[in-house]
């Protein structure tokens, strides 16, 4: 039987199965399924999803990420700290700060290490948020160029959007208290409402002070999940364009997994900075 090398990785409890396709070979007419497979907790090895860490002709290393229902999306960014974690511990780069291809663009990493040479911090660059209503998508606003604290009803319960992409299609909702957030009830109906033509993931925000709010996520293809990179970034930009924060400034969000500190800069660029561990290593025999 086929066996195929694994390792299973978290950035604040968000877990996926990292395949470095440097050494392993995949169809890639098998992908999808392969997500699904891996990530099924009873059947498979549980986990949010699938990250591929490729090669790449324009930087040392390429992610590819699938969520838990086979879906592909463009960016993670859980997923790229622990894929520069991984890059780096193996080898497959050399150097602190390096690029990683996504099929959103490239972005910059740079790995802290502690004393024992191991990466425990990865800050991302994660470039521009993108603000314009169809190109993150989300229909209904045409004419406007960004979406920002509008009123929309799902499923009868009338709120307040704001919606950004960082490479990913974000809605962000602000509440009063992120205990009552609507996650269950709500998340899944946003997730997929027609307003979305690619899905999208719900992120409910507490703002607590300019510097710091409560996050919790509805992920596009996988539900609920511990902790979502992008969506930590769209919630600190989405903060920012609301009045509730500032730019330049350290901003910490506290996830369900932990901790992620974002940093929307003057220059237009997104900087998230914050953990990646492993959490062990395995084969996975292939059907
Ligand atoms: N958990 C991720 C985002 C994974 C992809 C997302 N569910 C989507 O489909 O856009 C993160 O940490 O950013």
């Amino acid at each position: 039987m086929k066996k195929l090398k694994f390792t299973k990785m978290h950035g604040l409890g968000n877990n996926y199965i990292y395949v470095n396709m440097f050494e392993e070979t995949i169809a890639e007419a098998d992908l999808a399924d392969l997500a699904v497979a891996v990530s099924n907790p009873y059947t498979g090895i549980g986990s949010d999803g699938m990250i591929l860490i490729c090669p790449s002709e324009k930087a040392p290393v390429k992610m590819r990420i699938f969520n838990n229902d086979g879906s592909e999306a463009k960016n993670c960014g859980n997923g790229l700290r622990c894929v520069a974690k991984y890059a780096y511990e193996n080898g497959i780069v050399e150097e602190e700060e390096f690029q990683i291809e996504t099929l959103g663009g490239l972005v910059t990493a740079k790995v802290s290490l502690n004393d024992q040479n191991n990466v425990s911090l990865v800050t991302v660059n994660m470039g521009n948020p993108i603000l314009q209503p169809e190109q993150i998508p989300v229909k209904g606003f045409s004419g406007k160029d960004h979406v920002i604290n509008e009123r929309v009803t799902f499923s009868d319960h009338t709120m307040y959007m704001t919606a950004v992409s960082m490479g990913n299609p974000h809605a962000i909702f602000f509440v009063d208290n992120i205990n009552e957030a609507p996650l269950h009830s709500l998340g899944p109906v946003i997730e997929k409402d027609a307003m979305f033509p690619d899905w999208v993931n719900a992120e409910f925000v507490e703002s607590i002070s300019e510097n710091e709010m409560h996050f919790r996520v509805w992920e596009r293809g996988s539900g609920i999940t511990q902790a979502c990179g992008t969506g930590a970034c769209a919630a600190a930009v989405a903060a920012i364009l609301n009045g509730k924060s500032e730019k330049n400034t350290d901003i910490t969000v506290h996830l369900a997994g932990g901790d992620l500190i974002i940093n929307w800069q003057n220059d237009g660029d997104v900087l998230m900075t914050g953990p990646a561990e492993v959490i062990c290593t395995g084969e996975y025999l292939l059907k």
